[in-house]
């Protein structure tokens, strides 16, 4: 008995790690465009990893370039190209053909490209660097979510060129898509999923009591990296559309942004600004979310932003007040729910919860991301 309390008493030293096999040692060449929130989250968390990933997983990751929306750096963690620029990052004007032909060497290697931007010109790219081998993972949700011919062609192109992995394009860091993937290709069938896919609204609807106006609000959600680059993709509701496409495609069902029907929060004189002139004029939200606070209390119930799709090709995004016995109307902070209802989970849905934005979570979930697809390469000379 004694003994047994002294081993669990203090703190649980690790195990130590198996060494890796050497029979499977993998290089990665890895690009990263969109050095942003996200992206210089990642690039920290790469660096960070590299010596322990090399130790104990034989993978050793070369991190060879980065590509902003103007100016790329390449080689930037190659010692010998640092060393004739006195250690100085060199940079150049960004050239994505440039940079992806980067990464990709000589094709003898494993390249991947991860993007971390929100830009559809970057999107557009996917379908010709799977083609020419490059592997590929992104939280940018418009490849998934933008045309479906580009979509199909996207998912063509990985199944004959590199891998393709978006995890983080719905709900962060959370196992949304892979757990819907590992349902169906187990043979279940999806009937509807429900949720809470925002992190930014979730984290809005907790925090507005009104003691502070809800624009103050909008502007902390940005600061702290759970809204998109542009708030109002948030804040319309077209940021959760997305994710709902997102899924419905994975399901095999042929939906587009224009199928969800969406309620946005968005006044329309706002809609139309640049993002400079919007964030300017934030305090527009306040009157009307004034009045959905008002109408939450009075019912004695909580805002929350809820989704729903089914397999009838139904799908909505609006705000709502839900009574406090709801399951969603205790979820905290930036808390994301999906409750898949399928044939297994008919009765009793499957629910993935969590917080589900921020730099760390995503910037985690793409590299865990980049991990799977490094596990599955061939060891090459
Ligand atoms: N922030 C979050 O919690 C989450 C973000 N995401 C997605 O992650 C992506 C990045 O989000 P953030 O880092 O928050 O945005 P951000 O605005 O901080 O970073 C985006 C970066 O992409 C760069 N960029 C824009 N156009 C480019 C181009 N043509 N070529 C190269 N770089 C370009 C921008 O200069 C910026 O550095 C977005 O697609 C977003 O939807 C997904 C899940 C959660
Ligand atoms: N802005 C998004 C980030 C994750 O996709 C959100 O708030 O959910």
């Amino acid at each position: 008995m004694d003994s047994c309390a002294s081993l669990i008493a203090g703190p649980l030293h690790r195990l130590p790690p198996l060494p890796a096999a050497t029979s499977r040692r993998r290089t990665l060449a890895v690009g990263l465009v969109g050095p942003g929130r996200v992206g210089s989250v990642l690039l920290e968390q790469l660096r960070a990893a590299q010596d322990r990933l090399a130790r104990e997983n034989g993978l050793d990751l070369k991190l060879c370039g980065v590509a902003a929306s103007r100016r790329m750096w390449l080689d930037c963690d190659d010692p010998e190209l640092n060393a004739r620029h006195d250690s100085a990052q060199t940079w150049r004007p960004a050239d994505l053909d440039q940079f992806a032909n980067h990464v990709r060497g000589d094709g003898q290697r494993h390249a991947m490209l991860i993007d971390c931007s929100a830009n559809d010109a970057v999107a557009s790219q996917y379908p010709y660097w799977l083609a020419s081998g490059l592997h590929l993972v992104t939280p940018n949700k418009l490849a998934s979510s933008g045309p479906l011919s580009r979509w199909q062609a996207i998912r063509a192109a990985s199944h004959h060129g590199g891998r393709f992995r978006y995890e983080a394009t719905v709900c962060a860091g959370l196992p949304v898509v892979q757990t819907l993937r590992d349902l169906l290709d187990t043979g279940d069938q999806l009937l509807s999923v429900e949720g809470m896919f925002s992190g930014t609204l979730a984290w809005l609807c907790c925090h507005y009591d009104g003691q502070r106006p809800f624009s103050a609000l909008v502007r902390e959600a940005h600061a702290l990296g759970y809204t998109e680059p542009d708030p109002r993709d948030d804040l319309s509701g077209t940021d959760v559309a997305r994710k709902l496409v997102i899924l419905a495609r994975e399901a095999g069902w042929p939906l587009s942004l224009h199928d969800v029907a969406v309620e946005s929060l968005v006044p329309p004189a706002l809609a139309e600004l640049s993002l400079e002139a919007c964030m300017s004029r934030l305090d527009e939200l306040d009157a009307p979310m004034t009045e959905w606070l008002a109408a939450a209390q009075s019912r004695h119930g909580v805002l929350r932003h809820v989704a729903s799709l089914d397999r009838d090709g139904r799908a909505q995004v609006r705000l709502q007040v839900l009574p406090l016995s709801h399951p969603f109307a205790h979820t905290r902070l930036t808390d994301n729910i999906v409750q898949f209802r399928t044939q297994r989970y008919r009765d009793n849905p499957l629910l993935v919860q969590g917080p589900g934005a921020g730099p760390e979570v995503t910037a985690a979930g793409v590299f865990a991301d980049l991990l799977r697809i490094a596990e599955s390469l061939e060891v090459r000379a």
